[in-house]
């Protein structure tokens, strides 16, 4: 019975752990994979080497080369000759962009970039300068106390000598330190100016598509730099601990008073005595003594005892730092746990706590989750996977962390003539202390290192803006293009489906088959239910996205007809031509109010701000003539320092604690750069403004307004539209609005929208008498408006009626 029980409690572990396994897994292509750590999941590439090769592979197959160089590749490759062999080397180190990288670094301040280098340098041979100079005097001390003379002069100097240079190494770090954050901040301010030309140059339709994103950020190129700086240190600090070993192993040891160690080892004389043994053989006395083939043994071992630690420690080790990971939190109780948690102390949701009467049952609920979560850890998942369940690891690592000291002792045994001296003991601690530290960090940086190239590389590419071709392109022509007279458009055929939805799927365009023509200066207005496709056809009017297929004429022409120069400029023409008021209007940071209005025209503030303080004042009067047609002008007088006032300042605002605790600092802090009220009508009214600074412009000759009104009162929203088309005069209006009562009565042209399609086109008269959708979605509003009408005279005969009964 009971082993029956035990078989059936077996079967359910086992399945519990395939269930879990199968959780971790739940989800992930079969490319990654999943591991639980604590309340974690972390997820890897199953096989990354293998990607790496088939990455590899692709670019040595496609117009790039692979990022780093292999010995395999080399070797699997008919052997080229010197040259070529040098010149694909040089083109390897090319890809890579450092050298462009260092060039423009360089440049920026050639002084700054030497005293980097040579800071990054010095600081990787400081350990094994300051360990010789601190030998040397060790080793003259000792040797004069054993011989009873010390040499008062050869020690003085040898003081004076290791002071200076301690003292030196601290003035050149002080000098060096002030030196970097002026190169870093140049070289900030360059790669920030690169990549906002980069940015700029995006349209909306590449600035989203994935393969365009840019994602470095205006330091990544530094901290590259940085990281490759401090593989000159790592390579400096090997090399020099690598010297200092072999002159501690090879020669005379670094006082010619003392023999080396190697032949100390070797004839068992480097002791108590040593020293003076060694002196009297001579320099070379040492070398000369005992047998080549023991004291080759004893470097080997040496040698042995630096790479053992940092190899069995990187064997050992378990941690994601050689992996790339995403984890997330994958336990389910802790997930409910702090979902409740977040909902009882978010200011977002206390309404709906309080209201919904909702305390309990979070607490409850809480405690409940709490319960099952049992016992955890949320250590970040690097830390969480360096917790190791047996004490193994640790044991291996500190017992490895001492074979210098059991090297010491067996060496005493088998040397029975003496140990070692103190200040031989002594140094060859440090050296082997430092030799294995710095292989540890070149064994560390390796990955970093591959890294960092590709940072750099991305740093690049994602600052490459495509320039317009050089050849010469033959302009998009509007044929019909007229001043003083709006833009004629027409659509051919039009399907236009967003880049993020499936290609295959034609059901999911956001239009389809749409054709019409609107006439040059004509007011028109499209309707629709949500999703429509209103906003879609918006995008296309304004140039913001391309059809999919068909065509969009604008005056005749097709701006995407000439090659990919001549479409972007005709593209930015027509921009120019055109003012667009949407609801997605931004207050922009830093920006006053008057900013934020005046960059509706942004060539004629920069025309202002050259002509000084006429140029000044015609623009600030022209900002206050924008903000009174958007109905701004109330709404700015009001503001503390009216036009000036900066509503949405930028953030820079920096606590050592968050939160604050409460107290005059956390006031400041909440003070400083808070973003000011603004009602979302009173937004909508500077956009509106904003707007009417660029209809302000005689250039402008299509004007599209898609709902821009959804925050303002109805009063607002009927000025907005009546003066908005007081100014229709030479320009094509469009406008979309599901509020569109009293605008279609004056509507040339009114296309009715419908699941993508274009079901209706006429004035309000014909549309009215087909007694179609258009027809329909008017009379929804008519009886909305005539409800309310009536229920807002039902409730001023209830309230009256309340009223006398209560005079009454
Ligand atoms: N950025 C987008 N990516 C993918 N699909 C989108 C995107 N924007 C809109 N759509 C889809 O395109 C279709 C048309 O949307 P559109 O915004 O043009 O309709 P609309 O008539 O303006 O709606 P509303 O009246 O609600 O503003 C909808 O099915 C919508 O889900």
């Amino acid at each position: 019975m009971t082993s029956e029980k035990h078989a059936a409690e077996s079967d359910t572990h086992d399945a519990d752990a395939k269930t879990r396994a199968d959780g971790v897994n739940a989800g992930l292509p079969p490319t990654l994979k999943g591991t639980q750590v604590g309340i974690w999941r972390v997820i890897t590439e199953r096989d990354p080497a293998a990607r790496a090769r088939e990455d590899a592979k692709t670019s040595a197959d496609g117009a790039t080369e692979p990022l780093s160089w292999s010995w395999t590749r080399f070797f699997d490759q008919p052997k080229p000759t010197l040259y070529a062999f040098a010149r694909r080397a040089k083109q390897q180190v090319e890809d890579t962009h450092v050298p462009r990288l260092a060039t423009d670094i360089y440049l920026l301040g050639p002084w700054l970039f030497w005293v980097m280098v040579l800071s990054y340098s010095l600081s990787g041979v400081e350990d094994a300068l300051l360990l010789t100079l601190n030998n040397r005097v060790m080793t003259l001390i000792e040797t004069g106390l054993m011989s009873a003379n010390p040499d008062g002069p050869a020690i003085l100097r040898a003081v004076v000598f290791r002071v200076g240079a301690v003292a030196a190494i601290a003035v050149w770090r002080w000098y060096s330190a002030s030196c970097e954050p002026v190169l870093k901040g140049r070289a900030k301010l360059y790669f920030q100016e690169r990549l906002l030309r980069a940015h700029l140059a995006q349209d909306i339709a590449t600035s989203r598509a994935a393969s365009a994103a840019i994602d470095a950020s205006p330091l990544n190129g530094w901290y590259a730099l940085q990281e490759l700086m401090g593989g000159l240190d790592v390579a400096c600090g090997t090399l020099s601990a690598g010297a200092l070993l072999a002159s501690l192993v090879f020669t005379p040891a670094l006082a010619s008073t003392s023999p080396s160690l190697l032949a100390g080892f070797a004839n068992g004389t480097l002791g108590a005595n040593a020293t003076s043994a060694a002196a009297a053989a001579g320099p070379a006395g040492g070398q000369a003594a005992g047998p080549a083939g023991a004291g080759m043994g004893n470097a080997l071992v040496i040698v042995a005892l630096c790479v053992t630690w940092p190899i069995v420690s990187r064997m050992l080790k378990r941690d994601f730092d050689n992996t790339e990971y995403v984890a997330h939190i994958h336990n389910k109780h802790f997930l409910r746990s702090k979902a409740l948690y977040d909902l009882a102390t978010s200011t977002a949701y206390k309404s709906e706590v309080v209201s919904g009467t909702m305390k309990d049952y979070i607490r409850i609920e809480h405690e409940k989750a709490r319960a099952l979560l049992g016992a955890y850890s949320d250590d970040y998942p690097g830390q969480a996977m360096t917790a190791r369940s047996t004490p193994f690891a640790d044991i291996v690592l500190n017992v490895l962390d001492d074979l210098p000291l059991i090297y010491y002792a067996f060496s005493a045994v088998v040397f029975r003539e003496g140990g070692l001296s103190i200040s031989g003991l002594a140094l060859l601690h440090q050296t082997l202390g430092i030799t294995r530290g710095a292989l540890e960090r070149v064994i560390m940086q390796r990955r970093t290192f591959r890294e960092n190239l590709r940072q750099i590389r991305s740093v690049y590419a994602d600052m490459e803006v495509r320039e317009e071709p050089e050849e010469a392109e033959e302009e998009v022509e509007f044929p019909e293009a007229k001043e003083g007279e709006g833009i004629r458009i027409e659509l051919r055929d039009v399907t236009f489906r967003y880049p993020s939805t499936d290609s295959d799927d034609s059901s999911n365009a956001a239009l389809r088959n749409v054709s019409f023509t609107l006439p040059p200066s004509s007011l028109v207005v499209i309707v629709g239910a949500n999703g429509s496709g209103k906003s879609s056809l918006v995008n296309l009017l304004t140039n913001l996205q391309r059809p999919t297929s068909g065509r969009v004429l604008f005056d005749g022409g097709d701006p995407h007809a000439g090659g990919a120069g001549a479409s972007v400029r005709a593209v930015e023409r027509l921009q120019r031509a055109t003012a667009l008021l949407t609801q997605a209007h931004s207050l922009f940071q830093a920006f006053s109010i008057a900013e934020n209005i005046a960059v509706g025209d942004p060539d004629f503030c920069l025309a202002c701000a050259d002509a000084g303080a006429a140029g000044a004042a015609a623009l600030r009067a022209r900002v206050e003539e924008a903000a009174r047609l958007g109905g701004a002008l109330e709404f700015v007088g009001k503001r503390e320092q009216g036009f000036d006032e900066v509503v949405h300042p930028v953030n820079t605002c920096w606590g050592s604690t968050y939160p604050m605790p409460p107290g005059p600092l956390k006031d400041i802090y909440d003070a400083l750069e808070a973003w000011k009220d603004v009602s979302g009508g009173e937004e909508q009214r500077l956009a509106a403004a904003r707007t009417f600074m660029r209809l302000m412009n005689p250039r402008t000759r299509l004007v599209v307004v898609d709902e821009p009104s959804s925050a303002m009162d109805p009063l607002g929203e009927f000025e907005l539209f009546e003066r908005l088309r007081a100014m229709r005069a030479g320009r094509t209006m469009v406008f979309v609005t599901h509020r569109f009562g009293h605008l279609t009565k004056y509507a040339d042209v009114i296309l009715c929208m419908k699941a993508g399609e274009l079901v209706e086109r006429g004035t309000h008269q014909e549309l009215m008498d087909r007694g179609g959708e258009y027809s329909k979605l008017y009379a929804v509003q008519a009886q909305a408006f005539a409800d309310a009408g009536a229920a807002a005279d039902s409730g001023h005969a209830t309230i009256a009626s309340c009223s006398s009964q209560a005079e009454a």
